[in-house]
């Protein structure tokens, strides 16, 4: 059972947890299972001690699949259809709330949040010597389908240049072509975040 997704995501959501990352049951995890269906945390779980019985399988539409009794998936799940439809490599989705990326929201204009020029981009897959990269910045509504449609416009008129999306007031979404990428992208993305609120508190231009 230690190659079923559903224990490596309960592993990732306790590290994440311990970070600070999933408190009060925030955020939600996905693997694909193959190219017809993905496993998803189930809505309102605490993310500290899933167990096998917390994920919820959907088809690539989002539509239930198999699911134990009594959970549903994600209330976000449309978020991670509209990404594996998308981003024909993404198979692990990681999404959580730190207090970092919701700060960062702050500092973005017309939609994007620009990364700090650092060698740490080259692990979101950006080589340039003096990168200029934005993180695309969505707006939160209640209504997450809302959210979904401007993820699917935005991705459809350009495929997304790094491997996540922030959305203000809400979290960040990062995902990879396995467990380890998707955790290495999310942590660089937070490293990110981390640093712009530092240079903002030092008044230190990015
Ligand atoms: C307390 S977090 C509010 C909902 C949310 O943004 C989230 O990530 C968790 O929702 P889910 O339905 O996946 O539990
Ligand atoms: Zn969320």
């Amino acid at each position: 059972m230690h190659d079923d997704p559903r224990t490596h995501l309960a592993a990732a959501a306790r590290d994440f947890y311990a970070r600070g990352w999933m408190l009060g049951t925030a955020g939600n995890l996905s693997a694909r299972r193959d190219t017809d269906a993905f496993w998803i945390t189930a809505s309102g779980r605490p993310k500290d001690r899933l167990d096998a019985g917390d994920f919820v399988l959907v088809d690539r539409c989002g539509q239930v699949v198999q699911a134990p009794p009594g959970r549903r998936p994600s209330a976000e799940v449309a978020l991670h259809e509209v990404v594996y439809r998308h981003v024909a490599d993404a198979r692990v989705i990681f999404h959580v709330h730190s207090v970092e990326a919701n700060l960062c929201g702050h500092f973005a204009q017309q939609g994007r949040l620009r990364l700090p020029a650092l060698e740490m981009l080259k692990g979101l897959g950006v080589p340039d010597a003096e990168p200029r990269v934005d993180l695309p910045v969505f707006a939160n509504h209640v209504n997450v389908a809302r959210i979904a449609e401007e993820m699917d416009a935005a991705f459809t008129s350009a495929q997304p240049r790094i491997p996540g999306v922030l959305i203000h007031h809400h979290g960040v979404t990062a995902w990879g072509s396995d467990f380890l990428a998707a955790r290495h992208h999310l942590e660089l993305l937070e490293y990110c975040f981390r640093y712009l609120v530092q240079a903002k508190a030092l008044a230190i231009g990015v």
